[in-house]
This record gives structure tokens, sequence and C-alpha cells, in this order.
């Protein structure tokens, strides 16, 4: 089977490897659609995210969905030529994070794509078949795999409690904003207001349906949500990791109101106001990666509660991984991905 191997920073090499066999509880999954997450691009260029250091030749790509091949003796619910949907991230299933449910916290998970777990950049791959999910005929395997950066967005809403009447500020409309976006639509909030210094990416979220697309360079964004909505949003989700963008979530969330934080900012300390957040009593609440969100990311999708197609730029053969990769590492590109 072919491969891309990401070599050394800035450096693809396409490769034939041997198909994996599935463990007993594994299925062999024909990869046919993985998109280019900003995380494999900054594996691509810069070789590292913070400790995880590409050390050997690795496969990157986390955001997957494709076709069953084959099932492991031990699986029973699913079959060759199934349809599914692939969790990249699994647990070790025994410890206190894993016991509790919130399996993202697990210190054992292994991530599909990071260092030095293999991703899906392949024509197979062997995966846990309880990571894997049966997608409705109604949902394509490109939505399959956009599940992942929408687990992102439903488990950030979850942790922000966003509800119907809500006002919703976004900040930054890169892929995450816009799934933010679309969460806090479907479950009900009837405000919001995307960030984003970039045209493209503002006009991108009013075509959208962003009620209100601000450039926080050039205007107040805290002064825009209040004109627009009457006071500050119920929720901030910061999905830009921008440190200014994250100083200025306590000035944009209400009084009482919440502010959720998802971009990972290039460094650990960024300024907030804590004397603002007390007096303004403020819950602010990190929100990393997902758990237990496919199904529900699924069903949005299956009910058309939600759109992740629409904001694809491009699509790119496994063997033009390189040029994909460069064309993803564009500020006005939104998703690209590979198809297999
Ligand atoms: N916590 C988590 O589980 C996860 C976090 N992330 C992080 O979320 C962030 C967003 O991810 P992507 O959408 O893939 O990144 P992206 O780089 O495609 O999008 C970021 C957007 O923020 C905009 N931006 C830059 N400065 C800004 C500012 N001052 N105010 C508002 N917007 C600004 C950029 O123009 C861009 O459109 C990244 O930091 C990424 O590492 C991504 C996935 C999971
Ligand atoms: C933080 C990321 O961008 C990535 N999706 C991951 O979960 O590691």
């Amino acid at each position: 089977m072919q491969v891309a191997v990401l070599t050394e920073p800035g450096e693809f090499a396409v490769e034939e490897r041997d198909e994996p066999t599935p463990a007993a509880d594994e299925v062999l999954i024909r990869m046919r659609e993985v998109g280019i997450c900003g995380s494999d691009v900054h594996y691509y260029e810069h070789g590292h995210i913070g400790d995880k250091v590409v050390e050997e030749p690795l496969v990157l790509g986390h955001e997957s969905a494709g076709e069953v091949e084959a099932v492991g003796d031990a699986v029973d619910d699913l079959e060759a030529g199934d349809r599914i949907a692939i969790e990249p991230g699994v647990p070790c299933r025994r410890c206190a994070h894993c016991k509790r449910g919130e399996y993202h916290l697990c210190p054992d998970v292994t991530f599909m794509g990071t260092p030095p777990i293999d991703g899906a950049f392949a024509e197979y791959v062997a995966w846990p078949a309880d990571f894997a999910y049966e997608l409705p005929e109604t949902v394509s395997l490109r939505e399959g795999a956009l599940c992942e950066p929408l687990s992102v967005g439903v488990h950030a809403c979850r942790r922000g409690d966003v509800g119907p009447g809500d006002t919703v500020c976004i900040t930054g409309a890169g892929p995450i904003g816009l799934v933010m976006m679309e969460v806090a639509r479907a479950v009900g909030a009837s405000d919001v207001v995307v960030a984003d210094p970039v045209a493209k990416k503002r006009e991108l979220a009013r075509e959208r349906g962003a009620d209100l697309a601000v450039d926080p360079t050039e205007s107040d964004l805290a002064a825009a949500v209040r004109e627009h909505s009457g006071d500050g949003a119920d929720v901030v989700i910061e999905a830009s990791g921008a440190k200014p963008a994250i100083a200025s979530t306590v000035d944009v969330a209400r009084r009482g109101g919440t502010v959720v934080l998802v971009g990972l900012a290039a460094e650990a300390d960024v300024p907030l106001d804590v004397l603002d957040l007390i007096d303004s009593e403020l819950d602010v609440l990190g929100s990393y990666r997902y758990a237990n969100t496919y199904p529900a990311a699924i069903e949005l999708l299956a009910d058309d509660a939600v759109d992740v197609e629409g904001f694809v730029d491009f699509e790119s053969p496994l063997g033009d991984v390189r040029e994909a990769f460069e064309r993803a590492s564009d500020p006005e590109t939104v998703k690209g991905m590979i198809t297999l």
C-alpha cells in the first residue's frame, strides 16, 4: 500500500509499505478521505508541536474516514463494506479519567499522526473497532472525516453550555472557529459574532450565517458585540490561539458569562485581566479535543443541522501531498482534503 511519510520538516516521501493486519479487536480500513489539520501543517513546517517532536519518519493525518476492508475475530458490530468515521485518539481504558468517561484526558492516549504514532495518510490503517463509527447513508465519507474537527466544536459547545437564545462570540474563523459556529447555531444560539483579521475568513463566516463578522485589529471587538447584542457575549469561544484574542475574551464576555479557550497559543503565558474576571464572575474553561462526541457529530450531519463540506477549499490525491500541504499553509485556505 502507499503511505505519505513526513521524513523531515518540509519533506514528504510517498512509500510502499505492507498492509497492516487487524488485531482481534480492530478493523482494517481502506482510507478514502483525510483532512489536513492545522496541527499536520505545523508538524510539516516545524517538525514539532511543543514537546511533541517528530524524531522518526511519521505518517500524519487524523481527520479520516474510509471503508471497512476486514474485521478482527472479536469484532461483531462492523463488517466489510461498512462506511466509517475514525476517532483518532484511543485511550488506555483503565485509568481514572477513562473510568470517569473523560477519556480524552487519559495520559496514555494514542493519537493518530502525533509522534510517534502513525496516522491516516495511508491507503490502509488498522484501528480499534470501538473507535470506528458507522456512517448512515446520508453522511458522506468527507463529512465522516470532518467529524474530527466537528467533535472539537461539539465538545467546546458542551463545555460552554451553549444553548437557545445565547449570544456567542467566536474568535478565529479557521476550520475550528467555523465548526464552533455551526454547532453553536445547531444547539440554538441566536446571535453569532465572529472575529478574524483575514477578510476572506470574515466573508466566509458571513456567508455561512454569522450575524456579525469583525476585524479585531481594526475595531474594538467587545464594543462591537455590545453594540450588536446590547450586552457582552453569553459565551466567548476562543478558536484562534492568538494572544490578543485570548486576552480580549474577558472583555468580550458579559458579566456572569463564560469563556471557553480552545485555541493553543504559541506560548503558555498569555495575560488575562483576572481582576475583571473575578469582578465579572466569569467561568473560564479549557477545552481539549473531545470525548463521546462522534455519535453526536454524526447525528448533526445526518440531520443536516451543520455543514462542514462547505468550507473545504480543495482536494488532492495522496501522491500530491507536498503540494497539498503547501496550499494548506496559505492563511486564506480553510480546509484541504487528501482523497485516496
Ligand atoms: N483545544 C483543542 O482541542 C484544539 C485546539 N486547536 C487549536 O485551535 C486553534 C484554531 O485551529 P484552526 O482553526 O485549525 O487554526 P487556523 O490557523 O486555521 O485558524 C485560526 C484563525 O484565527 C485567526 N486569527 C489570528 N489572529 C486573530 C485574532 N487576533 N483574533 C481573531 N482571530 C484571529 C486567523 O486569521 C485564522 O483564520 C489553533 O490554535 C489550534 O491549535 C485545534 C484543534 C483542537
Ligand atoms: C490540537 C490539534 O490541532 C489536533 N487536532 C490534536 O488534537 O492534537
